[in-house]
């Protein structure tokens, strides 16, 4: 499989590179130059798979010719070894018609596990067969930045940099990533938004005379091999209802929109998918988008869903790339527009043809928390803030006949303090993480600057040379 950037002016890459470059060079994102599509006996085969098997059938189709199937096949079986639940993501049903899928049984209890862990993977098999390191420079608003340093941390053929909005992500959320004290783990706590990290770390790949002295490489879903991993527990979840016969719709809790795209990815290879739903905190901007054409960052607020406190959704280009027929000198001029007003100009018809399977939900904070209540009341489910957005929308537009599955992304005890204010449960963190609130924890804190990034990530790759 070759991919192509989103904005068409630079190199089309086999996945090995896509995997190590992350962002492209013109400051696209990476798509496959044509999508894999499955038949229905490809899908009807992969019924009842063991979940590390399904996950290599689906996404084989993306590595090759780079990875074979047997030895992608190895790295998922790693890549889920110490998952907790034996299904890795489980459905259970909340209502009529209504389902959820839980995507927090991995080591730091969030979605972002079910790519992380198979990166970590990857990226170590690609660099040993290469004999070399890289050093990953990532922005968090809570999730990504533990999961990643989980899947790096004490790989030699690894740096890791991450940065978190000073003070806005949860206590537990920052624990888990500062508590980390492995030599090639930094956590850089910066004085912004979560816009702003991501922002930062756009701009040092943009620099790519320091990108290539660095040799800088991404875990954030602008890395085409998040949206891959993200792609097959849709899959399994189809499947168990009954796909490719039967149709299923999808509800997200949305920011960043990697995880609703790689929906969107699985209905483009195949997978019958009716609708799509996005969940949105108080930062709505998909939201405005799906209901009004409005795409106007309005800054970022703090809310009870931090990993969603989100104007700027990376993946949102991917789709648009897609919505404008694959014509990148477009995509480019538009998102050179948004950059610039903060008003994306998306045309009509692409907007309406978004509309036709995307819809869009907003809950502010009080509707999040009446929403773990009135559901843990109703069915005794449990839903973090994130969670309980995506399950509010699933309600809000499912249809008789097709099951709706909203996706469960955090577990509740990474956010206690919510889920005490709405149901008065503390929900314990797990044994692995039993004595978080001990530990000692490393990070610093830096300003939003392009300046003070780099010196942070030249003395990490410095200070991880010399180990
Ligand atoms: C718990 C949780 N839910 C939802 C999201 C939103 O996912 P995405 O950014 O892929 O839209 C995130 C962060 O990305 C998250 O950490
Ligand atoms: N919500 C995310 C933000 C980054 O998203 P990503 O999917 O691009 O890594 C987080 O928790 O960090």
């Amino acid at each position: 499989m070759r991919y192509i950037s989103t904005r068409g002016k630079a190199p089309a890459l086999s996945f090995s590179d896509v995997l190590l470059t992350g962002l492209a060079e013109d400051g696209g994102l990476y798509l496959p130059q044509t999508w894999p599509e499955f038949s229905q006996s490809d899908w009807r085969a992969l019924r009842g798979l063991p979940y590390p098997e399904l996950a290599a059938r689906v996404m084989a189709p993306f590595t090759a010719p780079d990875i074979d199937f047997e030895t992608l096949h190895d790295l998922c079986k790693k890549a889920y070894s110490g998952f907790s639940h034996p299904a890795i993501v489980p459905v259970t049903q909340v209502e009529d018609g209504l389902f959820v899928q839980e995507l927090f049984h991995g080591p730091t209890l969030a979605f972002k596990d079910m790519a992380m862990q198979v990166l970590g993977q990857l990226f170590e098999h690609v660099l040993t067969q290469r004999d070399e390191h890289v050093t990953i420079v990532g922005a968090t608003s809570g999730d990504t930045g533990s999961a990643a340093i989980e899947a790096c941390r004490g790989r030699k053929r690894l740096s890791v940099v991450i940065l978190h909005p000073k003070g806005r992500t949860s206590e537990v959320q920052r624990r888990q990533m500062t508590t980390v004290l492995e030599p090639n783990v930094t956590n850089l706590a910066v004085e912004g938004t979560f816009d702003d990290c991501q922002d930062l770390v756009k701009t040092l790949f943009a620099d790519l005379s320091f990108r290539r002295e660095m040799r800088l490489s991404a875990v954030n879903s602008i890395n085409w091999a998040r949206i891959a991993a993200q792609i097959p527990y849709y899959v399994h979840a189809a499947l168990a209802f009954g796909a490719p016969e039967q149709e299923v719709s999808f509800a997200v809790p949305t920011g960043n929109f990697g995880n609703i795209l790689a929906a969107w990815g699985a209905r483009r290879m195949g997978l019958p998918i009716r609708h799509l739903c996005v969940g949105s905190n108080r930062n709505d901007i998909l939201t405005r988008f799906l209901t009004a054409n409005d795409m106007t960052i309005r800054g970022v607020t703090p809310s009870l869903s931090p990993s969603m406190d989100i104007q700027v959704s990376s993946n949102f280009e991917r789709l648009l790339f897609e919505l404008l027929g694959r014509d990148a000198a477009a995509c480019a001029s538009i998102m050179a527009g948004f950059r610039s007003t903060g008003h994306m100009d998306v045309p009509r018809e692409s907007w309406e043809n978004a509309t036709a399977l995307f819809s869009g939900l907003a809950l502010d904070d009080s509707q999040t928390e009446a929403e773990i209540r009135a559901l843990h009341q109703k069915s005794g489910y449990l839903a973090d803030p994130h969670s309980a957005i995506g399950i509010a929308a699933g309600r809000r537009f499912r249809q008789p006949g097709t099951p709706m599955v909203a996706e469960a992304t955090a577990h509740p005890a990474k956010f206690p303090d919510a889920m005490v204010a709405a149901t008065g449960i503390h929900p314990a963190l797990p044994p692995h993480m039993a004595d978080l609130f001990e530990r000692r924890e490393r990070y610093q804190s830096v300003p939003a600057t392009e300046d003070a990034i780099k010196t942070a990530v030249r003395t990490a790759v410095a200070s991880c040379n010399a180990v």
